[in-house]
């Protein structure tokens, strides 16, 4: 199997991440640091010890399952310390793998929890990703997520307060959390409100449950982009409607496979969606509880997908297309991956 790619190569290749959770991503050396100074108590007291529960191991029976692993991490993110430090050191992260442009994503009602108000919480995610850009040269943007198990009238308030954030660094809002129980419909209202105030949005759907959800998120709410998609084959119309208007999918392959959106990596879908014209991109999800960064998923599409170089190329590109960036930065960010890639090829 494989398509003969270098694996350094991979390394090396310019990326872009564009479904990349925060909580999701912390570093547990820097969780055992954050959980030292503020006196909370944790299952282990060094890292080899910690990362098992912070990641999912072996096998992840559902989406419900994977998302119980961010609950160990959440009571350490409620200061603005921690979120402007672990916003910066996702940038970090990113730059190892030689990201050009991350969208990093935050739940903000999750960090209400000692006391910080919508805004602050906001204020620190975007204060460390700006610290991260202007260090490692890796282009930031925020996305505030709304969770769909919270109730419509707390998620207006989010999707508020991200638009105080448009000319710092927030670029769109998103629905994640459980799936199953929870349409996007739910939400309606929500990102109507998103509409009104020019906030562009992406949702998740078609993780856990099926293509009825993706057709909740794209005809009835008109999203801009899909979170994962993977099970959109589930209704050929729809498909079809999706490939038509060029919707983004972001594909985050290591993660659809421990949350079973797709059982193993001879029914997932990505092979087929990229050679049928869909906008494919490729993403992370979450660093930590997925245990995966840029370069790994790029080493899937090529051990298990036979994807090539100047393929891989095409869905960078696309992940430019489906960027909630102004026009003039895609083109300066299109220029610059062409450019990376005729270097490298
Ligand atoms: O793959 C996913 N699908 C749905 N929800 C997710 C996924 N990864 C993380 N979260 C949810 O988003 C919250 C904010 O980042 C996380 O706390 C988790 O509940
Ligand atoms: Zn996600």
């Amino acid at each position: 199997m494989g398509s003969g790619v270098d694996k350094s190569v991979l390394r090396r290749l310019p990326k872009i991440d564009l479904h990349l959770h925060l909580d999701g991503s912390v570093r547990p050396q820097t969780l055992l640091e954050l959980a030292e100074a503020e006196g909370l108590t944790l299952p282990a007291a060094d890292v080899d010890r910690l990362l098992p529960f912070m990641r999912v191991e072996g096998d992840c029976p559902s989406l419900v399952d994977y998302l119980s692993k961010f609950d160990l991490v959440l009571p350490a993110m409620q200061t603005a310390y921690s979120l402007e430090r672990i916003a910066y050191e996702v940038v970090e992260q990113a730059a190892e793998h030689n990201c050009k442009y991350i969208e990093v994503r935050m739940g903000a009602r999750l960090h209400l929890q000692k006391g910080l108000s919508l805004d602050e919480v906001i204020e620190s995610f975007v204060t460390g990703l700006s610290r991260g850009e202007a260090t490692y040269g890796v282009k930031a943007r925020g996305i505030i997520i709304c969770m769909r198990n919270h109730a419509p009238q707390d998620n207006l308030e989010v999707i508020e307060a991200a638009a105080r954030f448009m000319e710092r660094g927030v670029v769109a809002v998103d629905l994640a959390g459980p799936e199953d129980g929870y349409p996007p419909e739910l939400h309606q209202e929500v990102f109507d409100l998103a509409k009104k105030h020019g906030l562009p949005f992406t949702i998740h759907a078609g993780e856990a449950a099926g293509a009825d959800s993706i057709y909740g998120a794209v005809v009835k709410l008109g999203t801009n982009r899909i979170g994962h998609g993977v099970r959109l084959k589930e209704d050929r119309d729809l498909l079809e409607r999706v490939r038509a208007e060029r919707i983004p999918l972001e594909f985050c392959p290591i993660s659809n496979i421990q949350t079973k959106a797709s059982t193993n990596w001879e029914t997932y879908p990505i092979r087929e969606y990229f050679d049928q014209g869909l906008l494919i991109t490729v993403n992370t999800d979450n660093l930590t509880v997925s245990d995966t960064n840029m370069t790994k998923e790029l080493a899937v599409l090529t051990d298990h997908f036979q994807f090539t170089l100047p393929e891989m190329e095409q869905i960078m590109l696309n992940s430019v297309e489906a960027a909630f960036l102004e026009k003039e930065e895609k083109r300066q960010l299109h220029e610059e991956i062409v450019k990376s890639f005729a270097e490298l090829l």
